[in-house]
């Protein structure tokens, strides 16, 4: 067949695969319409009206767009003879086969890892070109007898950035997609240099299982954990793009945001509260408050008065507390086994009892009274708030655990919260009772998370599975993690297995050795790069003045296509914005914000200032000059810090 023909098939294929796209999402919103009569209760009426509703948006989130990407036609195996054509969703009407197979179906994952060596049966692979319009422009076939290098595939990864993160499910490479679809039981740590793609690994892997285990996440859902805002709105799209429109995306402040922080801690506070000791700490602080039996319990019951003596109220705490039961729930079992203990004997004497007396007995104010004193009610933010500010309390709590240098830190000078606060309340929260917790997390930048934060995500995926991203060479707070064994067991799953992605696709052979030389000071042992781009333009000018040279190179950037940062340390982004013309192509951003971030074009200014700004500012640069895809231009008046001079 023809080339011309081989396409218009193609095109025929894009347009019947349209039209019935047109038809699910009409009966799609037909169904939302119809749906909340249909069902017979109000809780099923609102689920199913949910699921509809999203359904619905799925379907018509890209109506026109590209509907697949790829194309497999087996010639041996189970699939012998059959063609998928594979795109993000689904399009299909039973009980006809499907006209484009879902990315995540077991069946396309041929797509991503046939190869010459391993063919799984596929005898041709075929990737298609779209135009930004979304019309198809053209195809390209991998035979798969020998390997190839796909232009298609080169142009996707050598594409100019612009605007926010999109998704790769046209492009996975094979260690791409092992860890997108590795089992939900299993929690997995990936340890990747900038820009191999962990991040979108993770968001992939976000989409595939739930895809794949949706009845199992149902209830506890998928949370993806995000360094700050900025990094959010950056991935933000990515998975509404792949129809998942239900994930939690989060910072985990805003994940513990019980209150508004409205103060900031001292390092030295900072260090203290963010140690592991501090949970010791906490816990020791909440279980002084348990009371001692001071006297026999009576409770009054119509003619009746029944007891519990002192002996026996001691012996039921000492049991409980052995048991060693969340806070909470050991106040609810020393309740009821009060309760019990009541019960028998009003059964001794006769009485038949019903739950309605357990309830009632239970609530009377003799009980309610013991209870309140042996297993006092606590509420965590007034008992954080108290061990903060009452040197004798934290004494007590802090005794052989934190010296007089670190209680002297973290005492407070100001009633008001700090974030590290809110992590300690979240602590005391969870040891009196569970928060809700996830089905699977996915944690990005995981290497600055400290003890305290590990356990606050650790206690909201004890029955579900992790997904570790990160990358130990861009740690950058205080307590950023030296190795990948403790830091996972920090996150309540040690032994969790570490595997590395090597692939560049970001920083380019051009960029590489500088980031390499900076990577040897930085005392990190982590695998090297291999950079899949060999393009890019790196160019580093001594001027005198930053800020017009800055303005001068992004008049230089605007010419090409694709997105400008300008990065700077943070106390230099203020003047730097006054002098550059504000365009929506150009983003200014301060060194501590740009983790996760990527543009097109980067401008650096003055990296020895981001050096000197902070304790792990040789890291901060790391990260700062692996943000650009095509061209970094560094710029400095200063000389340059040792580590990048060569
Ligand atoms: N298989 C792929 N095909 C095409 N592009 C890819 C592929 N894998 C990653 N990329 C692109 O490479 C860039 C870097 O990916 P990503 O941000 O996920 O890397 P990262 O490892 O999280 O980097 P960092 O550590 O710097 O945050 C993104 O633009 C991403 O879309």
């Amino acid at each position: 067949m023809s080339l011309d023909s081989q396409l218009a098939e193609e095109r025929a294929h894009l347009a019947a695969s349209r039209a019935v796209l047109a038809r699910m999402l009409d009966t799609a919103r037909l169904r939302v319409a119809t749906g909340a009569q249909v069902a017979g209760d109000r809780y099923t009426a609102e689920t199913l009206g949910r699921m509809l509703r999203t359904y619905a948006k799925e379907l018509a989130a890209e109506p026109d767009g590209p509907l697949f990407f790829g194309r497999l036609s087996f010639g041996e195996g189970e699939h012998r003879g059959q063609r998928y054509y594979i795109g993000r969703r689904h399009v299909a009407e039973p009980p006809e086969e499907p006209l484009v197979v879902d990315w995540r179906a077991p069946v396309s994952r041929a797509f991503y890892r046939a190869s010459a060596r391993d063919r799984l049966g596929v005898a041709v692979r075929r990737r298609y070109g779209w135009s930004v319009r979304g019309e198809l422009t053209g195809f390209e076939d991998e035979p798969l007898d020998h390997d190839t290098t796909s232009r298609l595939l080169t142009e996707e990864i050598l594409r100019p950035r612009v605007g926010p993160m999109r998704d790769i499910v046209a492009t996975i490479q094979p260690d791409q997609d092992e860890l997108v679809r590795a089992d939900l039981g299993a929690s997995l740590c990936v340890q990747g240099a900038p820009g191999t793609g962990k991040t979108a690994v993770g968001l992939h892997r976000a989409a595939y299982l739930l895809y794949a285990h949706r009845q199992r996440l149902a209830r506890g859902g998928v949370l993806v954990l995000g360094p700050n805002s900025a990094f959010l709105s950056y991935i933000g799209a990515v998975l509404p793009a792949l129809g998942e429109v239900d994930v939690e995306q989060r910072t985990l402040d805003q994940l513990l945001a019980y209150r508004r922080a409205s103060t900031m801690d001292t390092d030295a506070a900072a260090a203290v509260k963010h140690d592991a000791r501090m949970a010791t700490v906490l816990s020791r602080a909440l279980y002084a408050g348990l009371g001692e039996p001071t006297g026999p319990l009576a409770v009054p019951d119509g003619s009746f008065r029944w007891r519990v003596s002192e002996g026996v109220l001691a012996g039921l705490m000492a049991q409980i507390w052995h048991e060693s039961p969340l806070y909470g729930i050991g106040r609810e079992r020393l309740r009821s086994r009060i309760v019990d203990r009541l019960r028998r004997q009003a059964e001794l004497r006769g009485l038949e009892l019903g739950a309605a007396w357990a309830q009632r007995i239970g609530r009377s104010r003799a009980v309610r009274d013991v209870v309140d004193h042996l297993w006092p009610p606590v509420r965590p933010e007034r008992l954080v708030a108290t061990l903060l500010s009452d040197p004798a309390a934290l004494a007590d709590a802090a005794d052989g655990v934190l010296d007089a240098a670190e209680q002297a830190a973290i005492l407070r000078r100001t009633p008001r919260w700090t974030p590290a606060d809110l992590l300690l309340v979240d602590e005391v929260a969870g040891l009196i009772d569970h928060p809700p917790r996830y089905g699977h997390v996915i944690v990005d930048e995981a290497q600055d998370l400290s003890p305290m934060q590990c356990r606050a995500v650790a206690r909201r995926s004890t029955h579900g599975s992790l997904t570790v991203l990160g990358d130990l060479a861009q740690g950058t707070t205080a307590w950023a993690a030296t190795d990948w064994p403790s830091q996972l067991a920090h996150l309540g799953k040690p032994g969790t297995p570490v595997i590395a992605l090597t692939a560049g696709f970001r920083v380019s052979a051009a960029v590489v050795p500088l980031a390499n030389r900076l990577l040897a000071a930085l005392d990190v042992d982590v695998p090297a790069t291999r950079p899949v781009r060999d393009d890019g333009v790196l160019r580093i000018e001594r001027v005198d003045d930053l800020a017009a040279a800055t303005v001068e190179a992004v008049r230089t950037a605007l010419r090409q296509p694709g997105s400008i940062g300008v990065i700077a340390a943070d106390a230099a982004v203020a003047g730097l914005e006054k002098a550059l013309t504000p365009d929506p192509r150009v983003t200014v951003l301060p060194a501590s914000l740009a983790k996760g971030l990527e543009y097109d074009h980067v401008v650096v200014v003055e990296p020895a200032d981001i050096v000197a700004a902070e304790p792990r500012g040789p890291h901060r640069l790391y990260v700062v000059l692996t943000r650009a895809v095509s061209r970094l231009d560094i710029l400095h008046h200063r000389p340059l810090p040792r580590s990048i001079a060569g």
